[in-house]
């Protein structure tokens, strides 16, 4: 049975419109979640009618499993979990008419850059005067939609740091025509294609809301609630979005501004702060006692934050009460650090009765935690990767959905150029050739025995085969997946020699448990680029409210921060929180960018249930100390590291070897005493 506090209770149970709960780390915001999709159901809301959103499917999913735990299963079994992108996803498939986007495809970065080359490639876009990354174009373009700015404003911000005179006025103005040019191009090649990026998602859905009263009127009888998790990270874009909803249906939004980490996807943590003003009929409720974790790691939690100079006005104390002391461990190297957390973790679950899911390691980046990884794989410590590359973002994987992709949508060029040119022998020429000849016809003529009978020879039988094996299963997507594996079995082999046997051919069995989820092929070609992972190691994780996993395994968790959200565990380990880390060397640009380090490092430190150990390099540490020019007229943003005025009663420090402590010695310096050690007689 769950327990709720007095507040959370008033919350779970709110009558009026729309409500913000607006509450520190580890107040019970997601459980105050669960307990309001469990009550409206218990007083009568269908399920179906009630729409929950995160930020990972992992958390969606692990919601939705949790208010099915307390409803009796047949009345929970239709809510729905999902991202903001995988709701619009689901409501442009849903409702193919409405948002008229039926047969689009999505496609991922790696073919967003591919089109946006595409389009600079283009002589009539003059991108020859610009000279601008195509990579540094889309991210201009998905921040400018992302928090619903013009392009002058996002040029200002993006290219010039967002300094105002007339210098940069200037400069701005030669830019903006061919940029606009540029994205133009960009945006004609994807609806030519019938492609749909990321940000498209939710614009499609966005714009129709805002626009079309009847799309309103459909969409009032689908959903009567709202439910928001992490507010606080939500952009200009998603509130767009959810605009259309306050008077459609209730929405129930929790945030913590102090954990607002997604700005460079234009999230604004002050968002929160104008939600009365924003949202009529609404009100906010706050939540103060913390259950996770005990004193002594709210205590240095709180220190951060009182470092800052934001107001948060959020000073967490702990019902569960006093604990242990965060240490602080100093290591020479990596492989130190990684030695002492496999040391602990194996002498805990040895000694201390501690499963491996107590422990959670969180790092800024994935690619810290290699030394780590193989520590883990070398001493037999079982675990998972959470963040980093998803799992139909890697090339092998991308070669095989290619083909379901172009029988998807024929007019798919990216992917059909992938396909051609994954058969030995065909080049990027041969295959624009083909492909020239492929989009000359209706696409519904289009079959294996076409293909083979423009591409003549081996090749052409191998491009048949793929072909087929897919047609003539699209209505057993798993059947497909498993029919074209072993066609391109042989050939994935070769072309990925070094790692196949050992990496990459695992994760073929994944992708068919995947594919078993999914009826239609749009439907597992989509749904599946948004959000699944893999895990590192040999094991496989994938995300996803589709995946039931029976059997749910022993294992530590590894996690980048922002992976993390909402993620607890009896023992953090919380990594290099060295100099130039935190804040991190590449956002010392301005004071917002530095504060927003400082909150990625608080939702860490705020994971922590019991012990809580922060690791930092000594090596960073005495070059940190011993480099003057940090000390320059910049002193505010260069001397920043967060840890440096950390009071000594907040942490316990400690080597790999035991105490932080020099060994003792005597006071004062002895005569040496040398002697030759061997009689002369
Ligand atoms: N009333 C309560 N009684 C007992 N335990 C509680 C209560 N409320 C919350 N908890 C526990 O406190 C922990 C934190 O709760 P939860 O994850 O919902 O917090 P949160 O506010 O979403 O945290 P964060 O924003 O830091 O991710 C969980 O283990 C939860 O079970």
């Amino acid at each position: 049975m769950e327990q709720y506090n007095k507040e959370q209770k008033e919350a779970i149970n709110f009558k009026g419109k729309h409500l913000l709960l607006l509450a520190g780390a580890g107040t019970g915001k997601t459980k105050t979640i669960v307990g309001r999709a469990a009550h409206l159901i218990e007083s009568g809301v269908l399920a179906e009618k009630i729409q929950i959103l995160t930020f990972t499917k992992r958390s969606a999913s692990e919601i939705v499993e949790r208010v099915k735990a307390v409803i009796p299963e047949k009345n929970a079994q239709a809510l729905n979990g999902s991202t903001f992108h995988s709701w619009c996803n689901q409501l442009i498939t849903n409702f193919p008419n409405l948002f008229g986007a039926a047969n689009f495809t999505l496609i991922d970065a790696d073919d967003q850059l591919s089109l946006m080359k595409m389009a600079c490639g283009n002589k009539n876009t003059g991108y020859g005067k610009v000279r601008i990354k195509p990579q540094k174009i889309l991210d201009l373009f998905s921040f400018a939609r992302n928090t619903r700015i013009n392009l002058t404003a996002a040029i200002r911000m993006q290219l010039f740091k967002g300094k105002v005179d007339s210098e940069t006025d200037e400069e701005i103005e030669e830019v903006r025509p061919v940029l606009e040019l540029l994205i133009r191009e960009y945006q004609k090649l994807k609806i030519e294609q019938k492609y749909l990026d990321y940000d498209d998602l939710l614009l499609v859905v966005g714009n129709r809301l805002n626009k079309d009263e009847e799309a309103r009127k459909i969409l009032s009888k689908a959903y009567e609630h709202i439910l928001v998790d992490e507010m606080q990270d939500t952009n200009p874009l998603q509130w767009f979005l959810l605009a259309p909803f306050e008077n459609i249906a209730k929405l129930f939004c929790v945030g913590d501004d102090a954990q607002s980490i997604y700005s460079f996807r234009g999230a604004d943590f002050k968002n929160v702060h104008s939600f009365k003003e924003r949202v009529v009929n609404s009100e906010i409720k706050k939540l103060d006692k913390n259950y996770r974790s005990t004193q002594e790691i709210l205590d240095l939690s709180n220190w951060l934050l009182e470092k800052s100079p934001i107001i948060y006005n959020k000073k967490l104390s702990s019902h569960r009460g006093a604990g242990k002391k965060p240490v602080i461990l100093n290591a020479t190297n990596q492989f130190e650090e990684a030695n002492y957390i496999a040391e602990k973790i194996l002498k805990d679950f040895r000694d201390g009765g501690k499963r491996f899911s107590d422990f959670l390691i969180l790092s800024r980046s994935q690619y810290y935690t290699k030394p780590l990884q193989a520590v883990f794989l070398q001493k037999k410590i079982p675990y998972e990767t959470y963040g980093g590359r998803k799992f139909l973002e890697a090339a092998h994987i991308k070669d095989v959905v290619a083909i379901f992709r172009v029988i998807n949508n024929p007019l798919d060029q990216i992917a059909w150029m992938r396909y051609l040119t994954f058969v030995h022998g065909i080049g990027e020429v041969r295959a624009s050739n083909y492909l020239h000849k492929i989009l000359s016809i209706d696409p519904e003529d289009i079959t294996g025995d076409f293909l083979s009978s423009i591409i003549p020879g081996p090749e052409g039988e191998k491009i048949k085969s793929y072909y087929d094996a897919v047609s003539s299963n699209k209505h057993n997507v798993k059947q497909a997946v498993s029919k074209l594996y072993e066609e391109m079995e042989f050939d994935l082999a070769l072309k990925y020699p070094k790692d196949w046997i050992e990496k990459r051919k695992g994760d073929f069995p994944v992708l068919e448990m995947l594919a078993a989820h999914y009826s239609t092929l749009g439907e597992f070609i989509t749904e599946g680029i948004l959000d699944n992972s893999t895990g590192l190691g040999g094991t496989h994780m994938l995300e996803g409210s589709k995946i039931k996993t029976t059997e749910k395994r022993d294992h530590v968790i590894i996690s980048t921060v922002h992976s993390a959200k909402g993620l607890e565990a009896d023992v953090c380990f919380v990594l290099n929180v060295s100099p130039k880390t935190y804040p991190s060397s590449y956002s010392l640009g301005s004071n917002e960018e530095i504060e927003e380090e400082r909150r990625v490092l608080y939702v860490a430190l705020t994971r922590a249930k019991n012990e809580l150990i922060i690791t930092r390099t000594t090596d960073s540490l005495n070059a940190y100390h011993s480099d003057t020019d940090r000390v320059d007229e910049n002193m505010d943003i260069n001397s920043a590291y967060f840890l440096e005025e950390l009071p000594e009663n907040l942490v316990v420090q400690e080597t790999p070897q035991g105490g932080y402590r020099k060994p003792r010695d005597t006071e004062k310096p002895n005569n040496i005493d040398l002697d030759f050690g061997f009689d002369f007689s």
